[in-house]
């Protein structure tokens, strides 16, 4: 059985399935800006159009200008592994125009039923197979990927319900004839969870490998992401989107557009598992071609509009949980010698990098953490942002050299406090080791805290002056005799919990890495640690 791997590959169908039957010219201007679009978004995979006949698909008739358009022979020119552009082909002719025009992979489409064959490429099953199969053999001869679909897997808008058996013989020809990759079409979007998993189940029993298989669900009855996410679950990793959910077979009546691109990476983003796509883009990009198209959109780019981004609000607790795995921290992003960071999904995590000193906040450091909250505060498309440290300390406090006062330190740390508290992201502290004076503020200005066990806090003042005021303020404790003992000594983990201050308390660093996610992803998350932002109360300095 092949390994799975958590990351999906979305392969966007939009500018053929989500065009193909829409009725109104679309220039071959907007065709080529669409793809280069979502290409600009971070799509790896883009189906760029079909050589279908004209006749029967008149949208699609421009496919010979879309592919000699310079920005898409430039595309099609890249020498990159990591770009995949099919163009899909029902017969050798079609294939002979991909190739004159640099296409590196195409498609072949069969139905598993009758009706929809009949209807779709005017032949039988069996016919349409032996054609797949001169393609496949020609363009794999010619050096060209070759990726299959199967239509009506569930069901076929003349004949009814599919017998699965016929999907199954439909995947083995097409794996047979050298697909690397056979997508399961949904063509009337009557799938449901139930079904979806019972037919890959049978799949799986009749021999066809998950790695091998690609979901492509239309959203006829709004079951596409449900069923998506239940593909994903069963093992399926790679499915077929359309942004702005455009899209349909003119030859299948009655079904709906695809699945929209934007809905699948905003819940495959709220479960943690990176598409390597960026959603903000990508719901700009849907707005556009549906705003164009006079089409309503996806959900997701419908609420997106309005979006007020307080983090929490965006989330899917739910999705996170169920699918739950230890998340990768793929990419340092471009980082600084003191600061590095890393996103997974919606997930930002900001790491302070100087261990020999504590991770105590320099000028610079703390001018570098304004900007990077201050980025990603105003980001869409994260909901979480983590502070954490390397080495023993969290942060050891202010770094202050001799020749500067406190004064100006001071300030910029106010400035830093004020744009966490004021973030619209769920902001977590994760004390990886010990926080002092301000590096102790610092954690309590986050919205939640979770530390690493033999790790303490201590504020280092006596008074409800500086940094302890701060923390008063911050969490909304008042300064009272059970809490102004916080302020003169180290306080260690178990005291800050039953002090509701520190929601998790880890075993060691790999536990609270294992922490950290099963707390951000919402599991056993104690209302007591959801602390009020200080920005109801009203922040003063407290002296300096
Ligand atoms: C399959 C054929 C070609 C058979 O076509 P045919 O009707 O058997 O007759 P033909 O082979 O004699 O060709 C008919 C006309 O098409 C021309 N022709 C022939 N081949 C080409 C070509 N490659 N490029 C351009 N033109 C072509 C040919 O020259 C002739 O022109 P005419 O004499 O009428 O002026 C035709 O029925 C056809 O093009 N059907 C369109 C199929 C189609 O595009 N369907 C939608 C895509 S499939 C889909 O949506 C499902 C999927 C993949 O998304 C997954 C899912 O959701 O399930």
């Amino acid at each position: 059985m092949a390994r799975l791997t958590p990351q999906v590959r979305i392969v966007e169908v939009g500018p053929r399935d989500g065009l193909q039957s829409i009725k109104d010219a679309i220039s071959t201007e907007t065709k080529v800006q669409l793809i280069q679009r979502l290409h600009g978004a971070g799509l790896r995979a883009i189906e760029l159009t079909s050589v279908v006949s004209p006749r029967r698909v008149p949208q699609l008739a421009d496919c010979q200008q879309v592919l000699a358009d310079p920005v898409i022979r430039e595309l099609l020119a890249a020498d990159r592994e990591d770009l995949r552009l099919p163009v899909l082909v029902p017969n050798t002719r079609g294939l002979d125009v991909a190739i004159s025009h640099g296409v590196k992979e195409v498609a072949v489409f069969i139905s598993a039923t009758e009706g929809f064959s009949k209807a779709n490429i005017n032949g039988t099953v069996q016919q349409g197979i032996e054609r797949a199969r001169r393609v496949a053999r020609k363009a794999i001869d010619s050096g060209i990927a070759v990726r299959g679909y199967v239509s009506c897997i569930f069901v076929d808008p003349y004949n009814g319900p599919t017998e699965p058996s016929s999907v199954l013989r439909c995947a083995k020809e097409l794996l047979d004839m050298g697909c690397y990759e056979v997508s399961l079409g949904d063509t009337t979007g009557a799938g449901t969870p139930a079904k979806v998993t019972s037919l890959i189940r049978y799949l799986e029993k009749g021999g066809i490998l998950l790695d091998r298989l690609a979901g492509h669900f239309h959203d006829t009855h709004g079951q596409g992401t449900v069923n998506v996410l239940q593909a994903y679950l069963c093992g399926i990793r790679v499915f077929d989107a359309s942004a702005g959910g455009l899209g349909g077979c003119p030859f299948a009546p009655g079904a709906k557009g695809n699945v929209s691109t934007e809905d699948l990476v905003f819940m495959f983003h709220n479960a943690g598992i990176d598409t390597g796509i960026n959603l903000a883009e990508l719901v700009e990009t849907g707005k556009w071609i549906a705003d164009r198209l006079r089409q309503p959109g996806s959900r997701s780019s419908q609420s997106m509009r309005n979006i007020q981004p307080r983090g929490r609000e965006l989330r899917l607790p739910a999705f996170r949980s169920m699918l739950y795995m230890k998340k990768s921290w793929p990419r340092p992003k471009p980082t600084t010698k003191n600061i590095h960071f890393y996103q997974t999904g919606d997930d930002i995590k900001i790491v302070l990098n100087q261990p020999n000193s504590g991770n105590a906040l320099t000028k610079l450091m703390i001018s570098e953490l304004i900007d990077c909250f201050r980025t990603h505060n105003s980001n869409p498309c994260v909901s979480r942002i983590i502070l954490t440290g390397t080495g023993r300390y969290f942060c050891a406090g202010l770094d202050i050299p001799r020749r500067n006062g406190i004064t100006t330190q001071f300030d910029d740390l106010m400035q830093l406090f004020e744009t966490i508290d004021q973030s619209p992201k769920t902001v977590i502290a994760c004390l990886n080791g010990h926080a002092r004076g301000a590096g102790a503020a610092l954690a309590f200005v986050c919205d939640r805290r979770i530390m690493v066990k033999g790790a303490t806090i201590e504020l280092g003042e006596t008074r409800p002056k500086k940094f302890p005021g701060l923390v008063y303020r911050y969490t909304g404790l008042g300064w009272n005799s059970s809490t102004s003992g916080l302020s003169a000594r180290p306080i260690n983990g178990s005291e800050l919990k039953i002090l509701g201050l520190v929601g998790e308390i880890a075993d060691g660093q790999e536990d609270l890495q294992i922490k950290l996610e099963m707390y951000a992803n919402g599991q056993d998350v104690s209302e007591k640690v959801l602390v009020p932002t200080a920005t109801k109360l009203s922040i003063e300095r407290t002296g300096s």
